[in-house]
């Protein structure tokens, strides 16, 4: 299955770049329709109860996983493998997430996405997050296409 941060070249993204030193190192497995990642919190990502895992944790990897999956399913609706051809990048616009059962710091988090609705200009995904057999947050996620350039200075 296609690792989409290996495809990618540029990309510093604290989530989700292989090359960041200080990041998440998220990897985000792509099989043409859904996008999944197994992420393991260590001890540190703990909320105020070191039990269950802190929320902007569960954001930050529910956001980068999000926005990988829409810029691959962009790839694939144009035809191309990602990372492949002029770049197709997308941003995060908005992030909704409910928070429905605390995640236990054991782990692991486990993501799925999928693209719900494609446009011109933005791609709606939706991504559950699951502990075990627990559903512990959902998300809808506005990815925004922006130039490839946009992070540029
Ligand atoms: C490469 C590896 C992946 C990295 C993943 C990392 C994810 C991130 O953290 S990205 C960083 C965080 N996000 C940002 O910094 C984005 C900051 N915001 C911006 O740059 C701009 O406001 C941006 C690009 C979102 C929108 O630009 P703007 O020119 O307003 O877009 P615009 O042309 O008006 O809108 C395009 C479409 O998106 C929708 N849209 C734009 N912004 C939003 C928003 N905040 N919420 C909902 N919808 C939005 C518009 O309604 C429009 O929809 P439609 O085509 O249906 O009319």
């Amino acid at each position: 299955m296609t690792i989409i941060q290996h495809q990618m070249s540029g990309n510093h993204c604290f989530g989700c770049s292989p090359d960041n030193p200080h990041g998440h190192h998220i990897e985000s497995r792509w099989d043409g329709q859904v996008a999944t990642c197994t992420f393991q919190p260590q001890t540190w990502h703990c909320a105020g109860s070191p039990n269950f895992v802190y929320g902007g944790l569960i954001a930050s990897v529910i956001d980068c996983h999000s926005i990988c999956t829409a810029i691959a399913e962009a790839y694939q609706r144009e035809g191309r493998a990602i990372g492949t051809g002029d770049g197709i990048l997308y941003v995060t616009g908005h992030l909704d997430i409910r928070y429905l059962a605390a995640a236990p710091i054991a782990g692991p988090l486990v993501l799925a996405a999928r693209v719900t609705e494609a446009g011109a200009r933005k791609s709606l995904v939706s991504c559950d997050l699951h502990v075990g057999e627990t559903l512990c947050a959902q998300a809808e996620v506005v990815a925004v296409k922006v130039p490839a350039s946009w992070g540029d200075a």
